[in-house]
């Protein structure tokens, strides 16, 4: 048996166009495109190209991309003021600063000084203790966009048996509580976790958010599962590969996410329907 592959293409690009038409009908009343601030400390090569991308889907669906590119030696100070006047300012509805920052900035300081209602993010200590209470407002792009794939299989998701790999602040612990929301079991798993395989396969779901390349096994998985892969690791050749072992875990798997093509590109695709929700708020 061999699963059925959850493409991100196809689905983030229909949230693209979702998004496009949302423009449109506020342009077509009277109203302003969204704006969406994206700011950039310092050169990370992997940053830069993660931010070229977002700002290049802006352009396709019609959302104003307003670009902060700032030198590495960009102080606390400077970049708290960038985010208070972007704050300020009513013609922006979304502020993102790519993570991670250079070393000597304070990056919890920065997410907690951006207004709650521009968190495209979603990770304001706000929207995550919204998210906890069961009231979302802005919710985080991966975790949401995982929830979206999830959607396209068709498959019930009430009652079943989520494992999560990785407990981080950005993908693991958003991604449980958005399960918790969709009435799954979730379990999640980190690095002091006993007997990860024995609670993989256990699993209905599994969604992989460590950063080691190909460090979910085939052997782990319940056959017909659902396996969504959030890593992103560069190996050493240049090629991209994610947490699970795909080539072996799609004879085993019910669905499974690729990497590239798979939740990567949701991310982009959420973050650009929550700048779209957020200017539907603050500029109805
Ligand atoms: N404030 C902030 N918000 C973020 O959402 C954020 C961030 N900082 N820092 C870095 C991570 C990573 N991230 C990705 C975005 C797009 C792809 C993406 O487009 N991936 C493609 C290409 C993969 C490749 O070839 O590198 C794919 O999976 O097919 C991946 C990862 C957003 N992040
Ligand atoms: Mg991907």
């Amino acid at each position: 048996m061999s699963a059925t592959i959850i493409s991100g293409k196809v689905v983030s690009e229909s949230i693209l166009h979702s998004v496009a038409d949302r423009v449109k009908a506020r342009q077509a009343a009277g109203k302003r495109a969204p704006a969406l601030a994206v700011v950039l400390v310092g050169q990370d090569p992997a940053s830069t190209i993660y931010v070229r991308n977002k700002r290049l889907k802006c352009e396709a669906t019609g959302i104003r991309s307003l670009s902060y590119d700032l030198p590495e030696t960009t102080t606390q100070d400077e970049l708290m003021a960038l985010v208070k006047q972007l704050n300020e300012d009513p013609s922006v509805d979304g502020i993102l600063v790519q993570l991670p920052l250079p070393k000597h900035l304070d990056a919890n300081a920065i997410i907690e000084a951006i207004h709650p209602e521009k968190d495209v993010d979603g990770f304001h200590p706000y929207n995550i203790g919204r998210l906890v209470l069961k009231m979302p407002l802005l919710r985080p792009c991966t975790p949401r966009g995982v929830m979206t794939l999830l959607e396209t299989t068709g498959v019930d998701l009430k009652g079943k048996h989520a494992v999560v790999i990785g407990a981080s602040n950005i993908v693991g612990r958003p991604q449980a509580l958005e399960l918790l929301l969709a009435r799954c079991t979730v379990t999640v798993c980190h690095s002091a976790t006993y007997d990860l395989p024995g609670l993989v396969r256990q699993a209905d779901i599994v969604v992989a958010g460590v950063g080691r390349p190909h460090f979910v096994k085939a052997e782990w998985l319940k056959p017909g599962a659902i396996v969504i892969d959030v890593g992103i690791n560069r190996l050493d050749d240049g090629k991209v590969v994610g947490d699970v072992d795909f080539e072996a875990a799609k004879d085993v798997a019910g669905w499974i996410t690729p990497v590239p093509g798979g939740v990567g590109l949701m991310t982009v695709a959420t973050l650009l329907q929550n700048t779209a929700d957020a200017c539907d708020r603050l500029a109805p």
